[in-house]
């Protein structure tokens, strides 16, 4: 730990502008699809309904197949300087898992809210702890980006204080601790949105701009929708400087 805590940096231009026809059917398609998970864990019907139902889905299943892309390829609605993660399991509009989460900058604070369902159930009636992970290296890791630190998980530390309950209201809060280099230090709480001062959960994060190789390793064959190399990668932080 070298320096103080983080000045905020500038937030990379907001430029990109996805297809609002493809967003619109996109975030329609996610919360349809949050909808049926949601509803698929909670159901109580008779086996034969949800035999017919499981066909059913399979058929539409079939029908988004028709075409899709590969682990390597971009979504037409991402863009990875912006930070813009359709598909992303916690903050996706696209990803009927997700809460979904949207992360906002407060003052020196990143402050996010959701709502978990019975799809992220551990314990009876309570968040699962991994789920509560997943939520909090999604905080501490957009906290961090933006400050304009875009670092991967090198670190993720938790206390569990109180267990998460299901169907009720959570706010996050997400704080820069420390800058070094490449390394950027954060860390942030979850609690109830009508308790915000009692942390159920607390969490330090370390992430780590990844040093070139690392970078041309793991996102150096990353494309666009339309082909093209995926911005970002090759401007990454590995300075520790913004996108
Ligand atoms: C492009 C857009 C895509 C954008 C795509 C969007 C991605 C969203 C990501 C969301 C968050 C995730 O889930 S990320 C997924 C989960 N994480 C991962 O898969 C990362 C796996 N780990 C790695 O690949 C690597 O270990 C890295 C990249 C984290 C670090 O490797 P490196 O680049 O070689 O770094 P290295 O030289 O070893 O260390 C640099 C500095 O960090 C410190 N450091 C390293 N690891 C740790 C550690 N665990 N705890 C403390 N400090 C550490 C070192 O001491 C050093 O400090 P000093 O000596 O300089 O002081």
């Amino acid at each position: 730990m070298t320096s103080p805590a983080t000045p905020w940096g500038a937030s990379p231009p907001d430029t990109f502008s996805p297809d609002p026809e493809l967003q619109a059917a996109v975030t329609e398609l996610g919360a349809a699809v949050r909808d049926l998970l949601e509803t698929s864990v909670a159901t109580t019907v008779a086996p034969g309904e949800q035999a017919d139902v499981a066909a059913g889905v399979r058929e539409l299943t079939a029908r988004l197949a028709a075409t899709t892309r590969d682990r390597h390829t971009l979504s037409a609605l991402d863009d990875l300087p912006t930070f813009r993660r359709t598909y992303s399991p916690v903050s996706g509009v696209g990803h009927g898992f997700a809460p979904p989460v949207q992360f906002r900058r407060e003052g020196d604070t990143v402050v996010g809210e959701c709502t978990l369902g019975l799809r992220h159930e551990g314990p009876p009636a309570h968040s699962h702890g991994g789920m509560t992970a997943m939520l909090m290296d999604q905080l501490l890791g957009s906290t961090a980006f933006l400050a304009g630190r875009w670092g991967m998980t090198a670190h993720l530390g938790l206390e569990y204080r109180g267990a998460v309950p299901l169907q009720t209201p959570l706010v996050l809060v997400g704080r820069v601790a420390d800058v070094s280099g490449r390394k950027t230090v954060v860390t942030g709480t979850v609690a109830l949105a009508a308790e915000p001062d009692r942390e159920l959960v607390r969490g330090e994060g370390v992430f780590v701009s990844p040093r070139p190789e690392l970078l041309e390793r793991y996102f150096g064959d990353l494309t666009t929708a339309d082909g093209g190399r995926a911005p970002g990668h090759a401007q990454a932080a590995t300075d520790g400087s913004t996108l």
